[in-house]
């Protein structure tokens, strides 16, 4: 499907149970078809139809499979206007910090990896290089 562009104006029209977009991550979803099957209820998209549902969405700490329903439900991508309300950050706080520390973790691992690797490598080479020399004295 092409992505449209809509206005937060455009959204906002569509906050009814029976026509239902909201914007996670200024990505507009058309959550109508969904709106039943919601494991969470009903309530709560509707407490955020037509708006930006991104803190509420993300607060909740939904699964990939949620995340996959989503993509399905895609129709389009936010046009910002001057006065707008801002876009919602994507993951924060606490969830940013550890994902950052796990990214240095992975880091220093994968060094250590390729660094014991490395001697290994060279210790197998020198060992191999010595054995030859000896056959052929
Ligand atoms: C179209 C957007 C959304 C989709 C596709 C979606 C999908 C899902 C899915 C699949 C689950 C089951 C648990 C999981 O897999 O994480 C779930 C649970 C839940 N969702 Fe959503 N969700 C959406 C939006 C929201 C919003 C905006 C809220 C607002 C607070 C919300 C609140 C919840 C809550 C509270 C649960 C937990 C229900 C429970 O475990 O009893 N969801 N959602």
């Amino acid at each position: 499907m092409a992505t449209k562009e809509l206005t937060f104006q455009d959204v906002a029209e569509h906050n009814t149970k029976k026509d239902l977009y909201m914007v996670i991550h200024d990505v507009i979803y058309d959550a109508t078809k969904f709106v039943d099957e919601h494991p969470g209820g009903e309530e709560v998209l509707l407490d955020v139809a037509g708006q930006d549902a991104t803190e509420a969405f993300e607060d909740v700490g939904h699964s990939d499979e949620a995340r996959e329903t989503l993509e399905q439900l895609k129709v389009g991508i936010v046009k910002r206007k001057a006065g707008d309300p801002k876009p919602k950050a994507a993951p924060t706080g606490a969830v940013a910090a550890s994902a950052q520390t796990e990214g240095a973790g992975l880091g220093v691992g994968l060094y250590a990896v390729v660094l014991v690797g490395g001697l290994i490598a060279y210790g197998a080479y020198q060992y191999l290089q010595q054995q030859q020399a000896a056959q052929n004295a």
